[in-house]
């Protein structure tokens, strides 16, 4: 679904990204795997357009994406949920959530709030609350939510885990979990959890110094070797 071809950027001299080639199936979990300051949110902004690639391409479902802006990649089908979450704090969880649905009316709304609600039980509650009075935890969720509204083919999520506590990762990683059950989404998940990102990973990609230094099925990875890439 999502290709990846040696992908090149620079921050004015600095060569950030070094020829990363990667792919997102559908019904499968990537996980982007990296230290702090290796590239990984670098390269989700070139993937979601925000951030314009040297050399390099990116595709979705075969078709070249690389010169798209963030909002036809959007309309495409590829939700980002960026670290540090950007939820909107004085809306409230119900008007974040509409945000997520902008493109979408009536009946097929209701359905697809349904199922928002049923993988984020907690947002029912909390529908009048405003965003900013949220926990962490809760506004990952509810960034989360939020981009599942759109009903996106492939999601990006930067670091879901960051600064959240263990109950809220749990949850997060279960819902992570039920849509790769699903079937019907691609999961781009950038972690340096490791053991987070290991068990949701169907393939993963370790990069250092915007260079991609292992890659591979699950199966194959050598636990040792990535958690060597991640030890600061
Ligand atoms: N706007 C920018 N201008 C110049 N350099 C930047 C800019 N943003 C990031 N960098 C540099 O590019 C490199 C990669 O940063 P990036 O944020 O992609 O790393 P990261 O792996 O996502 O780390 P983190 O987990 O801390 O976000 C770092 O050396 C960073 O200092």
């Amino acid at each position: 679904m999502l290709q990846v071809n040696q992908l090149n950027q620079y921050y004015g001299a600095a060569h950030t990204l070094r020829g990363i080639s990667l792919s997102v199936e559908k019904g499968k979990c990537l996980s982007l795997l990296g230290r702090n300051g290796v590239g990984k949110t670098t390269l989700l902004k070139c993937l979601m357009g925000v951030l314009p690639v040297a050399a390099g391409n990116v595709s979705l479902d075969g078709r070249d994406i690389t010169k798209l802006k963030p909002h036809q990649r959007a309309a495409l089908g590829i939700a980002y949920v960026p670290q540090g979450r950007e939820i909107f704090a004085r809306l409230t969880v119900e008007e974040n959530l509409l945000m997520g649905m902008a493109t979408k009316s009536g009946k097929k709304a209701s359905v697809i709030k349904g199922e928002v609600y049923e993988l984020f039980p907690v947002l029912k509650e909390m529908l009048h609350r405003r965003g900013g009075d949220l926990s962490g935890g809760q506004q990952q969720q509810l960034a989360i939510a939020r981009a599942l509204l759109a009903e996106p083919k492939l999601i990006i999520l930067d670091e879901p885990t960051e600064g959240i506590q263990p109950s809220i990762i749990k949850d997060i990683g279960r819902v992570i979990s039920l849509l790769r059950e699903r079937g019907d989404i691609g999961i781009l998940l950038c972690e340096q959890y490791f053991d987070f990102a290991r068990e949701l990973a169907d393939t993963f990609v370790v990069l250092s110094r915007g260079e991609v230094v292992a890659s591979g099925s699950q199966q194959e990875m050598d636990d040792d070797n990535v958690k060597k890439h991640l030890a600061v």
